[in-house]
């Protein structure tokens, strides 16, 4: 089998056993499942060049045990699909289907998104498992394994990595000592392929030649393979745009109802969380604080250590907040995902950052273990260090997305302490007048104030007016039966009110006085508003007011 003894023949040591582990992935794939039950996902790239002759190779040596018969492997039973889109390079679309002539590929082009393509196929064709030319430096690889199930949310099947850790020189080394054909647009300074829209040739391939007329070299020249994206940089730029944008749309949903409030959204990274193992202290420690410099926390939830399910809370959040606080899941240990999730919701790999390092070899010493520090992996080109002299390690930030490391309220106390006096040199955060806060205790029940209390938030959109139950024997259940009548009329009103009270409404308890409480930022409102409030209620329901 030509691949077989070309890679043999060859003195690279290192490549000789990148092909092996892929050719053990790959027979290991083909004894689990049955020939119907694979798919190879194929799409003229380098990476998935490589993968359509380490298959040929892997399915000629599973089935004949002649690793060193001579001839070509013209037999290729395993469905191939091509994801094909009006967006790709004609190149990489000719290529394909030149390499399917070449080959005897039987392709099943699907013109579908992936997500819908992989479902019709699972479905009709009974696939359970999919080779993918993924690669550890790409940003769809974080969290990957050789196996790995499909995420949650799509389709299930396996996804088979032969190559995951191959370098961009392995790939280069295999293309070239193998000596296969690969898409032309490889050596006019392409080192990575994605759509027309949002790849350009690498710019560190460029050359002038003496005209001045600027030229690429090829691929397989660039001497830094984890430069190897850059040529799709515009993505990256395009997509910062676009969550630049959103984040800016974020806030004039914000401001609709409240003058320039920023909000913020926390995530929690922790199953010991979850399962109730631990109580989570950190969360309301960090919403006073964000509350303390005028911030809105619009939401805080609490994930799996999932680089998946960080990752899709990231995305969602970042888009809709001004800034997304996180914390839980950062460290050495396997269940420490949490960069790795905000990685993939910004599309970038995680990558070694020598300064990160350097920290933490200062901090661990020796005690780092492995010949790379997993700590030291940080989203690639996305990432600020956040220097403090207080603190060991630098604070994280991605773009509007902040990483604490703190894992008690002590620590946490001092990053953000240290956060808000870096922010007066670098403006991480917007520090905005904090909101001004007033609680007035009621003796009547919910039913009986929830009609002015509506008015009252008809009147003043601007100012938050929560409620809340206070703890003694009167039991709003009871005056809800003694007033029906009056809780028919107001049944509209109800609805109303807890759909605009419910932002800051606590229950401490369903029975007891009613405890409305105000939050504004400016200290006049509050007095109209609460003036307002007392001349709507009969007289003598106001048994209280505290200032918050
Ligand atoms: C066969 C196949 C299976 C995929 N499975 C998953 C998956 O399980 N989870 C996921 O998030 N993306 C999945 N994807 C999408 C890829 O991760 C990625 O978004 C896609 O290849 C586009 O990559 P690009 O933006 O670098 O061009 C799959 C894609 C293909 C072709
Ligand atoms: N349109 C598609 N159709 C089928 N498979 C695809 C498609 N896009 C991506 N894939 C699968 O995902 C893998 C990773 O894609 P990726 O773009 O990183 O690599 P590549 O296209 O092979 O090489 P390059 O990095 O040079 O673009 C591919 O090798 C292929 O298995
Ligand atoms: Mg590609």
């Amino acid at each position: 089998m030509e691949i077989d003894m070309a890679i043999r023949g060859s003195n690279d040591r290192r490549l000789k056993t990148k092909y092996d582990n892929a050719i053990f992935v790959i027979r290991r794939a083909l004894a689990l499942y049955t020939i119907e039950e694979i798919a190879f996902s194929f799409n003229g790239g380098k990476d998935s060049t490589v993968l359509l002759h380490l298959l040929r190779a892997g399915y000629f040596l599973q089935t004949t045990e002649k690793a060193c018969s001579n001839g070509d492997a013209t037999d290729f039973p395993i469905r191939t699909i091509y994801f094909e889109s009006s967006s790709a390079f004609p190149e990489i679309n000719s290529f394909t289907y030149d390499m399917a002539e070449k080959y005897g590929l039987i392709v099943d082009v699907i013109r579908t998104d992936f997500k819908s393509g992989l479902e019709s196929l699972i479905k009709k064709k009974l696939v359970r498992a999919i080779f993918l030319g993924v690669r550890i430096g790409d940003p769809t690889a974080v969290g990957q394994e050789q196996f790995s199930p499909s995420s949650p949310g799509w389709p299930p099947f396996m996804r088979v990595n032969p190559i995951l850790d191959w370098s961009y020189r392995d790939v280069w080394a295999f293309l070239l000592t193998c000596k296969v054909p690969y898409c032309s647009l490889y050596d006019q300074g392409y080192t990575s392929i994605g759509s027309v829209f949002d790849t350009v040739p690498n710019s560190l391939l460029s050359v002038s030649n003496l005209n001045g007329e600027e030229k690429f070299r090829p691929a397989y020249l660039l001497s830094d393979g984890r430069l190897e994206r850059a040529g799709r940089l515009k993505k990256v730029a395009s997509q910062a745009y676009v969550n630049s944008h959103a984040v800016s749309n974020g806030n004039s949903i914000t401001n609709t109802l409240n003058g320039s409030t920023l909000t913020a959204s926390i995530i929690a990274v922790g199953d010991e969380i979850l399962s109730g193992t631990v109580e989570d202290q950190l969360q309301p420690l960090l919403c006073r604080k964000l509350h303390s410099i005028g911030w809105l926390v619009s939401e805080s939830l609490v994930v799996r250590n999932d680089i998946d399910s960080v990752a899709d809370e990231v995305e969602r959040k970042r888009s809709s907040n001004d800034m997304v606080f996180l914390y839980g899941g950062v460290g050495p240990l396997h269940s420490d995902v949490t960069l790795a999730g905000v990685a993939k919701a910004f599309g970038v790999r995680l990558a070694p950052d020598e300064e990160f390092e350097e920290y933490l070899r200062h901090l661990f010493g020796d005690k780092c273990i492995g010949d790379r520090n997993e700590m030291a992996l940080l989203p690639e080109g996305i990432t600020q260090l956040l220097h403090h002299e207080r603190l060991p390690v630098p604070l994280i930030k991605c773009q509007n997305v902040i990483v604490l490391t703190g894992a008690n309220a002590e620590e946490l106390d001092e990053q953000w302490n240290c956060l808000i006096e870096l922010n007066e040199s670098a403006g991480l955060v917007q520090i905005n007048e904090p909101f001004v806060m007033k609680d007035l205790t009621l003796t009547i029940s919910d039913v009986e104030a929830c009609q002015p209390l509506s008015k009252l938030c008809l009147e003043f959109p601007d100012i938050f007016i929560g409620k809340k139950y206070m703890e003694n024997n009167i039991n709003p259940f009871i005056c809800w039966l003694q007033s029906t009548f009056l809780c028919y009329l107001s049944m509209l009103f109800i609805h109303l009110t807890y759909w605009v009270l419910c932002k800051v409404c606590h229950r401490k308890s369903r029975s007891g006085d009613l405890t409305i409480n105000f939050k504004v930022k400016d200290k006049a409102r509050l007095d109209l508003v609460i003036e307002a409030l007392r001349k709507k209620l009969p007289p003598g329901s106001v048994s209280g007011q505290v200032n918050q």
